[in-house]
């Protein structure tokens, strides 16, 4: 049953947090497999006679968005909605928002977004577009707009409350989960979440880290976060006590900072062939010093992709083991990797096993997709059927080489 908080954050501006955690939803974007679950959070500030609405929840919500609304403030006093990014996780609920609110308040957002109102809701009246950069004096406080195109949609803004120096950020630093608090305050819970930060930023934004890089430049540009006080997200953690935290955890997976030792190792395996090549490979990395996170595809164990993407900003090198299936890739390695060159494209080295029966096809095929990736293709070694004693010598022979491609 999803629970909701409403949490007041400051006394001036009167701010309050109104979060859902949605333990209903498996698969995020109707792909992303997150037994995890999410959270999403609106916000709502009360000061010098405005009544200010950031965000809002998914409409599945709408009703109990509502309710919780109404527990602090009637919903027709609501003077402005702000709203950063109008996919329907943060804007469903509007249309209701609207009607309790008789469609008084005044809607903000970027010229990209008030477009989207219309056409994913129908929302026209009282929208007002913003320009980058753009002040709007709203009550006693100033609320500047910056636009994050592209992260993750075109039409992504944050507002920076210029007084308070507060970041109402919707997607950006945000993750997935549900975490047990409201902020950063607890560092255990801080150390939890944040591997699902990575998995979230991966998925649902690495399609375009190039703009996850270039927006980061933009921010810190601007001066605003060197000297923030909270980061407001719409999804997970409120950033009070250590904002700077998960912004380096964005730069960091944005960059694909490794763990030293972390080796990334996917495989498929029918009958164990391929497996048998992945356990050598293994053993190599460990004799290396390498710490080996691995993940199968077999008849018994099918893990879910979103987490493999997960673990690949953090990982110094891949290892990809896959049969050769129907003269193509096991459709399970396809799966991964069709989303892994679009969604955690990284500068990092990569090695290749393949196994094939009578005719070899899924190294080749994976050692050509890799050469048109950023990965750098380490080697590709196809075994026809068992793996033999010379197979064996050449599988530990390209783990030393990948190893020292890594400077070991
Ligand atoms: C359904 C199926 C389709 C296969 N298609 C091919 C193929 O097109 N070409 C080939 O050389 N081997 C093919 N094979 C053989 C496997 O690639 C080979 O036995 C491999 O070593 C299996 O490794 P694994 O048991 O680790 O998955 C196929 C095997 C199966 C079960």
């Amino acid at each position: 049953m999803p629970k909701v908080w409403i949490e007041k954050l400051l006394d001036e501006p009167e701010l309050y947090l109104l979060r859902i955690d949605d333990d209903q939803v498996k698969y995020f974007e109707a792909t992303w497999d997150i037994p995890e679950g999410i959270t999403y959070n609106a916000y709502l500030m009360k000061s010098d006679n405005v009544v200010v609405l950031f965000d809002a929840w998914k409409k599945d919500y709408a009703d109990k968005f509502l309710e919780a609304l109404s527990s602090i403030v009637d919903p027709k006093d609501i003077t402005h909605i702000i709203v950063h990014h109008t996919e329907p996780d943060h804007s469903g609920a509007l249309p209701k928002v609207l009607e309790a609110n008789g469609y008084k308040a005044k809607i903000i957002g970027t010229a990209f977004a008030k477009r989207l109102l219309e056409s994913l809701h129908g929302i026209k009246e009282n929208v007002r577009a913003v320009k980058d950069g753009e002040e709007l004096k709203i009550g006693n406080r100033t609320l500047k707009f910056i636009a994050l195109p592209w992260l993750h949609w075109p039409d992504t803004m944050i507002t920076y409350l210029v007084e308070d120096k507060i970041i109402f950020s919707c997607d950006a630093w945000g993750g997935y989960s549900i975490p047990e608090r409201v902020d950063d305050s607890d560092e255990g819970v801080v150390e939890r979440y944040l591997p699902h930060v990575t998995k979230y930023i991966v998925t649902v934004i690495g399609h375009y880290r190039k703009y996850l890089l270039e927006n980061a430049e933009k921010i810190k540009n601007l001066g605003i976060v060197d000297d923030v006080k909270m980061i407001l997200p719409g999804h997970g953690l409120i950033w009070h006590k250590n904002p700077q935290k998960i912004l380096q955890h964005y730069a960091n997976v944005g960059l694909g900072a490794s763990k030293k030792g972390k080796i990334l190792v996917i495989y498929d395996s029918m009958y164990g062939f391929v497996e048998r090549s992945v356990e050598i490979a293994v053993d190599e990395l460990k004799k290396l010093g390498f710490e080996p996170v691995v993940y199968r595809f077999t008849d018994k164990e099918a893990l879910a992709v979103s987490d493999i993407l997960g673990d690949v900003p953090d990982s110094e090198a891949l290892i990809i083991g896959a049969s050769t299936y129907e003269a193509n890739v096991h459709p399970r390695i396809r799966h991964t990797l069709y989303e892994l060159l679009d969604k955690a494209n990284y500068e990092k080295p990569v090695l290749v096993l393949g196994t094939f029966g009578w005719a070899g096809v899924a190294g080749r095929e994976i050692e050509a997709l890799l050469k048109k990736s950023k990965f750098d293709h380490v080697g590709t070694i196809e075994v026809k059927g068992r793996t033999t004693d010379e197979d064996e010598a050449k599988i530990r022979e390209e783990v030393r080489e990948l190893a020292k491609r890594l400077g070991r």
